[in-house]
């Protein structure tokens, strides 16, 4: 029986594909798996019982991956499971940008009790008419899973998009419609578009990466949109691009305590992925992920140790080993397999920066000895027997 506890709620879909071996109703403290959504784990102690994390979602930066690396503890996340939940919002936010909607549907809830609300209307209106989207510069950054399907969506509604991404994946690429313009340098998205938005994931190398300086090569009356992370946009210097002019209306995800009371700015409650479509993908792909980790060892979109994936076994054993990427790790793991008469019948290693992920596929059974023996290795974090 594996223990998993969910840290936030995740869709039922994704949890009736646990078995009967799962019990789903687990305590963080004895949990084998924790799946979670935007739960902070930063200061929340990592168990020795814990085996993965799976985020129902993409941002990660509410998890401790190197600390969890280090413990053996496997972070996966769910790319593109919820893109075009936030794709839809990014095409609300430029609209909400571009009429005055939201001031306009509260007029109308405050005249509510005006008998001559037609004819007044007609006179109101003016107040909250704005521009189209159709043949403006929309430059987006970052064109993984959400920044590709607003470029191609944006394009679709007749938008002149940019798009700017040095490290775009080859996948990424493909899927990028022809018309979006492949921008190689930020500053041409800063200089030329009339709406930015911005689409990374939030590290230290990305934050604050919309801040004075680019806020000054903006043209005036420049949309931002947020629908990535807070952290990205320097919203101290945000106060004086809304204050001079230069970004006519603000539009993010994410309220704290200064993105509140900015002025020309809508913010939106954390609502990009909020979609019941998003969070069962979430969902069914967090917890198929877990399953092929707890029950095969296989490691699929994680974001703190490698890919690795032998199918099903369908040999004596297998054994997981999370490892240091250092040399002699395989070899000393070898010799003591070796040394125990135990014969390897297949093996995977892969490495991502600091750390390694090793299966080994047996035709003999190993014993609690020989485990032991293992964990003993120069470099070795977890050893697992997944069979
Ligand atoms: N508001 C929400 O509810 C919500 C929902 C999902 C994702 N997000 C956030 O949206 C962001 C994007 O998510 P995603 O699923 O598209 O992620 P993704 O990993 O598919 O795409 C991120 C892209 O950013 C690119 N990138 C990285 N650094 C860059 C830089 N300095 N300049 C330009 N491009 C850079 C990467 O190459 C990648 O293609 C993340 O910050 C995520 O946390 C928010
Ligand atoms: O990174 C994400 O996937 C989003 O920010 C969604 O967060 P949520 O799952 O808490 O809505």
């Amino acid at each position: 029986m594996y223990n998993i506890n969910c840290l936030n709620n995740i869709a039922g879909i994704g949890l009736d594909l646990f078995t009967t071996d799962y019990n789903k109703d687990a305590s963080y403290e004895e949990a084998d798996a924790v799946l979670v959504r935007s739960a902070k784990m930063h200061d929340m102690e990592l168990s020795d019982r814990l085996l993965a994390i799976a985020r129902a979602g993409a941002g990660v930066n509410n998890i401790p991956l190197d600390k969890c690396a280090e413990k053996g503890i496997v972070v996966f996340n769910t790319p593109g499971a919820n893109a075009n939940a936030v794709k839809e919002q990014v095409i609300l936010a430029m609209l909400l940008a571009s009429r005055d909607y939201i001031g306009a549907v509260d007029w109308v809830k405050a005249n509510a009790d005006d008998a001559d609300i037609a004819k007044s209307t007609e006179k109101a209106k003016k107040a909250f008419a704005g521009t189209e989207i159709l043949g403006k510069k929309l430059g987006v950054i970052g064109l993984g899973a959400i920044g590709a399907m607003v470029a191609n969506s944006a394009a679709a509604l007749g938008m002149q998009v940019y798009g700017y991404d040095p490290y775009l994946s080859v996948n990424a690429a493909w899927s990028i419609n022809r018309d979006v313009k492949h921008i190689v340098n930020v500053e041409d998205i800063y200089r030329e578009c009339d709406y930015i938005t911005i689409h990374v994931p939030a590290l230290d190398s990305t934050k604050g990466m919309i801040n004075k300086a680019a806020f000054n090569m903006m043209k005036d009356g420049v949309v931002v949109i947020n629908c990535a992370r807070d952290i990205l946009v320097d919203e101290n210097a945000m106060v004086d691009a809304l204050a001079s002019g230069k970004v006519k209306k603000y539009v993010t995800d994410f309220p704290n305590t200064l993105s509140v009371k900015l002025e020309n700015t809508i913010v939106l409650p954390h609502l990009g992925a909020s979609t019941k479509e998003a969070e069962d993908n979430c969902a069914v792909m967090a917890v198929k992920e877990l399953r092929d980790y707890i029950e095969n060892g296989n490691i699929r979109n994680s974001v703190n140790y490698p890919a690795c994936d032998m199918g099903v076994c369908t040999n004596t054993g297998r054994i997981a080993v999370c490892h240091k990427n250092i040399p002699s790790v395989i070899s000393n793991i070898t010799a003591v397999l070796g040394a125990a008469g135990v014969n390897i019948s297949d093996m995977l290693n892969k490495s991502r920066n600091d750390y390694a992920y090793s299966l080994f596929d047996l035709d003999d059974a190993v014993n609690a000895d020989v485990i032991k023996k293992l964990e003993e290795v120069e470099g070795v974090i977890k050893v697992r027997v997944v069979k």
